[in-house]
């Protein structure tokens, strides 16, 4: 919690205002009970109403700067927690995005929006009680003690019995709730993960009728969460009455030792009735103390969870000098590349080098998880490699800048994702300043302007969270306009021409041609039609490349390619 303070830094004179405005508030509600017993002990005793009418309308006076501190410092401090939550909520998010696929792994999605929205509350919420008590608690029992003490100092010994007890209580709950608000934040965790994944999967679950199995995952973590959340009520619902008790108990005990200090002439009725108001101060600011505690453990719990995502630094980071490609485009190069997985025994791909230029079209194929998608999206620098290098138009990944690395590709991934908005802002993503022309035309090349126009507002229709209202071959040709739309110099179809009829597929592919002239074309792909006419054809078995070369070399060449093509297409195909 400490240590997320420091983003207060900008809030610095706000922050310094409330606690100089609790103070002043303090020290005018530590003074009233004082000012009442000067009424009792000498203006009613002696009968001057004037001195009544005089002190008690100074009374009214502190008693207004005391509210009209308490409003201000409410507002200010409220402000400052919400710009706190605010700061942290976006500092958060952009660290996330920096994240490398593998730290995003590391701390899961569902854990990653509680962390963004939930325990950010948390903090804003103790943020606000903290900065009023902080100065009023301590001030308020300290001062209180003082004051009463002054009044009477035999009648405070009533606190050496008192305030252990209620330190004993707090202590005793501080202990028990700790453990338990660190619970209720991973059970949160589980919750989301639950209806994350039960919502997003949807149609999986209906489609194999696991509907009870998932209602079943649900309650069980529903009945989790519910289950801590009771025992920290029930540790609560101890804690008020315990606090009632003793404060009850101990006015009982400053009326009865009060009242015969006062029969014995040692204490003044006024001064008495002053006592029993700071003792209610002292216990009070107490109670506001626990709950400061109570509140403690549980922003705590948050803040650790917060400096975490923080804390966590991006493996991937650009060079300290990055250097740019210079005349080349369209040049991709694997130089002996091995990569494994971070925790995998097994490098997922080992010793590949191969050579890509502009105007080529390099296919790459192979059975699932012989390596081709981790192959791929070593390009983009999603992850980096264990040995060798990677080379983009003659510089290694590693010294580019990610943001100009990426700049120079265009991807189109296994699964097609779409953001909500309309047809042309989700091509837009590919460029954010294309021209309606330059979104027209990537449709047209990625095969898609028939079904766009056949659409109630065209280029306008609207895509729905997740693009569950277009058809999974809809989808992928999208992604691939939003490629087209950058014009990129080495695109990356990573099986995306999957979901296309081979009709489709083998239009896109001649309209791709033209479009890409100047670029490296990259296809991972399953069909063995789709990868015929390739200049380059890469054969990929266990992470390791079978054979390179063109169709007819391979059908001469590669026992694994030749099994492919003899398992996909006819004697007349192959030829
Ligand atoms: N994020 C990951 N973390 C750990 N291992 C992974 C990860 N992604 C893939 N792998 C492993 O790496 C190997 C290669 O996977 P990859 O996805 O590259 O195969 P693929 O050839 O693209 O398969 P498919 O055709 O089924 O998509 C597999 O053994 C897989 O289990």
């Amino acid at each position: 919690m400490i240590k997320l303070l420091r983003f207060l830094k900008p809030f610095a004179w706000s922050v310094a205002a409330v606690l100089v405005l609790v103070l002043l508030q303090s020290l005018a509600d530590l003074y009233l009970p004082t000012l009442m017993s000067d009424i009792v002990d000498i203006g009613i005793v002696n009968g001057d109403n004037q001195y009544v009418l005089r002190i008690g309308g100074l009374m009214l006076l502190f008693a207004a700067g005391s509210a009209l501190c308490m409003i201000t410092a409410s507002f200010l401090s409220s402000r400052v927690a919400t710009g706190l939550g605010r700061n942290l909520r976006s500092m958060v998010f952009s660290r996330v995005e920096s994240y490398s696929l593998h730290e995003f792994d590391q701390l899961g999605t569902a854990s990653l929006i509680t962390r963004t929205t939930n325990d950010i509350t948390q903090i804003q919420q103790v943020l606000v009680v903290m900065m009023r008590m902080m100065v009023s608690a301590p001030m308020m029992s300290i001062g209180g003690i003082i004051m009463a003490v002054s009044k009477d100092a035999v009648l405070s010994l009533v606190f050496v019995v008192v305030l252990p007890v209620l330190a004993g209580t707090i202590l005793l709950i501080f202990r028990k709730g700790v453990p338990l608000f660190k619970a209720m934040q991973v059970n949160l965790d589980k919750l989301n993960r639950v209806v994350r994944e039960g919502l997003t999967g949807i149609r999986v679950v209906r489609a194999f009728n696991r509907l009870d199995h998932e209602r079943e995952r649900f309650l069980a973590a529903n009945s989790d969460l519910t289950g801590t959340a009771i025992k920290v009520n029930k540790l609560m619902a101890v804690l008020m009455p315990v606090m009632m008790l003793v404060m009850n108990l101990s006015t009982i005990a400053i009326v009865w030792f009060g009242g015969i200090r006062v029969d014995h002439g040692d204490m003044q009725v006024g001064d008495m009735m002053a006592f029993l108001q700071y003792a209610m101060q002292i216990m009070f600011s107490l109670i506001m103390i626990s709950f400061m505690f109570i509140m403690l453990p549980r922003a705590e719990a948050s803040a650790v969870r917060i400096n975490e995502v923080l804390d966590i630094v991006p493996e991937i980071k650009d060079a300290e000098k990055v250097k740019h490609a210079a005349g080349q485009r369209g040049f991709v190069e694997f130089k002996n590349v091995t990569f494994s997985y971070p925790g995998a025994e097994q490098p997922a791909i080992s010793n590949i080098s191969f050579t890509a230029g502009p105007g080529e079209v390099t296919a790459i194929i192979g059975g699932t998880g012989s390596g081709k998608s981790t192959l791929i999206n070593l390009i983009p620098r999603f992850y980096d490699i264990d040995r060798g290098s990677i080379l983009i138009d003659g510089v290694d990944v590693r010294e580019m800048s990610q943001a100009g690395l990426r700049a120079k590709i265009g991807l189109v991934p296994q699964n097609a994702v779409l953001f909500t908005g309309t047809i042309a802002d989700n091509i837009r993503y590919g460029k954010e300043d294309a021209a309606d022309e330059e979104v027209r035309r990537a449709a047209e090349t990625a095969q898609a302007t028939e079904f766009i126009t056949g659409m109630k507002d065209g280029f306008d229709s609207v895509i729905a969270q997740g693009g569950t209202n277009v058809s999974g071959g809809q989808k992928q040709r999208l992604a691939i306009a939003r490629a087209l739309v950058r014009r990129p110099e080495i695109y990356v179809f990573d099986d995306a021409l999957s979901a296309l009829d081979y009709k489709t597929d083998a239009r896109l592919r001649a309209a791709l041609r033209k479009e890409t002239a100047d670029a490296a074309v990259l296809i991972v792909a399953q069909r063995v039609s789709t990868v015929m006419g390739a200049d380059r054809i890469i054969v990929m078995e266990e992470g390791k490349i079978a054979g390179i070369g063109s169709h007819r070399e391979l059908l001469d060449t590669c026992e694994v390619y030749r099994e492919i093509v003899f398992s996909q297409l006819s004697g007349e195909e192959i030829a």
